[in-house]
């Protein structure tokens, strides 16, 4: 058996269609070690969100399996905690209450009241969002949301943290705020992170590896990029770097030559 945090091992899966069984995936590997920053990235409908799905124990591979820290993943669980494109918010609770009910759920026997109480200031603390800890989402822009989303999903002190295009939705300026805090918060806690992204500046700027996807059906990874860049990393800085751009261009150039969609080729 391998010794990665997370291991794909062999992930298949079908879904049953009126025409069919539909294979998405086809024999998927990936080992992922602890701390690390993996993004996938690959064109719309490859299979992404199904890889992270399985990941999640929301769907089931039909062959092959998941493997966290030595355990076999069947379903879901609050060590892995998901961040989706569109904020999951309780629109009926505050900020403060968002982050507070996933603490209770998880913490409420390891961690007494005025822990649990602390521990939630903590989180929206790392997120910059204690100013807004009495709003409930429909008062709050659509970054600060996310950002809510984000501590509540750390706040689990989950083993690893999935995230489905966290930053998809959001305006270019406020993207790159988030993706600094990100990456801030990554260099204080070190999680073990797989991040779906369309943003090719988005992968190389946070990643550690990029794993680049085929396209459906029967997807499976083509090709992995380990980004060797010192952190902490500055956009600014990096925009001239010759390594950073040439990171860039492998995956432009894997997305639009060597995987180009068909009627895109
Ligand atoms: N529950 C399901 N039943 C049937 N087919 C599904 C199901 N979920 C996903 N698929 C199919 O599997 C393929 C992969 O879908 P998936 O959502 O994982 O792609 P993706 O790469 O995340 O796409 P996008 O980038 O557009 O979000 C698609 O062809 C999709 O139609």
């Amino acid at each position: 058996m391998s010794n990665a945090y997370l291991s794909l091992e062999q992930v298949s899966i079908e879904f049953p269609t009126p025409n069919g069984p539909f294979k998405a995936l086809d024999n998927v590997n990936l080992k992922i070690d602890k701390g690390e920053f993996i993004s996938l990235i690959g064109h719309s409908g490859c299979g992404k969100s199904t890889v992270l799905n399985i990941v999640a124990g929301l769907y089931q591979a039909t062959q092959g399996g998941v493997i966290l820290d030595g355990k076999e993943v069947n379903e879901p669980g609050p060590e892995r905690a998901v961040v989706f494109q569109n904020h999951s918010l309780f629109p009926w609770l505050t900020c403060y209450e968002n982050v507070r009910l996933a603490i209770d759920t998880v913490f409420k026997k390891t961690m007494t009241k005025q822990e649990r109480h602390d521990w939630t200031l903590h989180n929206l603390e790392l997120v910059h969002m204690n100013h807004a800890k009495n709003k409930r989402p429909a008062e709050i822009s659509g970054g600060m949301k996310q950002r809510i989303g984000i501590a509540r999903a750390l706040a689990m002190k989950p083993k690893m943290l999935l995230m489905d295009e966290p930053f998809g939705a959001l305006d270019a300026l406020t993207r790159s705020h988030l993706q600094d805090s990100l990456m801030e918060i990554q260099a204080e806690l070190n999680n073990t992170v797989i991040m779906i992204t369309h943003d090719v500046d988005e992968a190389v700027l946070l990643s550690d590896r990029i794993v680049m996807m085929t396209n459906g059906p029967a997807a499976t990874v083509g090709e992995i990029l380990n980004i060797d860049l010192e952190r902490p990393r500055n956009r600014l800085s990096l925009a001239d770097d010759a390594t950073y751009n040439h990171y860039r261009a492998e995956v432009l150039t894997f997305l639009h030559e060597r995987h180009a969609k068909p009627e895109a080729a």
